[in-house]
């Protein structure tokens, strides 16, 4: 049985001001807050680094769903678990080792989430869904907010979603890049359980009005 969808507003389209007052905008509404880290390596952007999560992390009590688009994750990773990260998602392209990450970071007190980039295949990864707590289907190029959703990435979302129930594994099937009113039900029905939105929450007049009528979308889907 799919779990109740997660909805998890992506900070990436707050105000970098305002970032404590982003986060306390959607406190009630939104299940975790996406954290998007970018290093300028992995990903031509940047973003926010661990003294920005440490500080956040202090003033808010709403769970972090970080999103390491970062090389070298091995070093940094555990860093955000200490942190308080609820859960640490790092990329599969970025690291030779994913269960090692998988298993530090779960021993440094996070969950554990794998990404699945625009341009590489889940397949080779389906072997590894017993490891981690969290898939992250990337549903645009990973980098900048704002793009368009890619229908055709819903393949992948099937293909996790059929082999996380034949093997009736506890993980969570999130979507990420474009989630949006007219895009939600689509990755919903796909099989996707969590679901990051920046622009379509951030963008919106009233954040935590849209986080429900997002929400009521998925659980129309359902
Ligand atoms: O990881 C990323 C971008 O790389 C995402 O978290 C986006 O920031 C989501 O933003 P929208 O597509 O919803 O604007």
């Amino acid at each position: 049985m799919t779990p109740s969808p997660i909805i998890a507003p992506s900070i990436l389209a707050a105000d970098f001001a305002r970032l404590a007052e982003s986060v306390h905008a959607i406190e009630g509404a939104a299940d975790w807050v996406h954290v998007d880290v970018m290093d300028n390596h992995f990903v031509p952007n940047l973003t926010i680094g661990l003294p920005v999560v440490q500080s956040l992390r202090k003033a808010t009590s709403i769970p972090f769903d970080v999103h390491l688009m970062i090389t070298d994750p091995e070093r940094w990773a555990p860093g955000y678990a200490e942190a308080g990260a609820y859960n640490v998602t790092f990329h599969a392209e970025a690291t030779a080792d994913p269960v090692a990450l998988a298993k530090n970071l779960r021993a440094a007190g996070s969950k554990a989430g794998l990404a699945i980039d625009r341009d590489t295949d889940v397949e080779p990864y389906l072997d590894l869904l017993p490891h981690v707590d969290t898939l992250l289907i990337m549903t645009i190029k990973a980098g900048f907010g704002g793009q368009k959703f890619l229908p055709e990435m819903l393949d992948k979302v099937r293909e996790v979603r059929r082999r996380i129930d034949a093997d009736s594994l506890e993980v969570r099937l999130e979507v990420d890049g474009g989630i949006a009113a007219d895009t939600i039900e689509q990755a919903s029905e796909a099989g996707a359980d969590a679901f990051v939105a920046g622009t379509a929450v951030y963008g919106a007049h009233d954040p935590a009005r849209a986080i429900a009528e997002l929400r009521a979308l998925v659980e129309g889907a359902g």
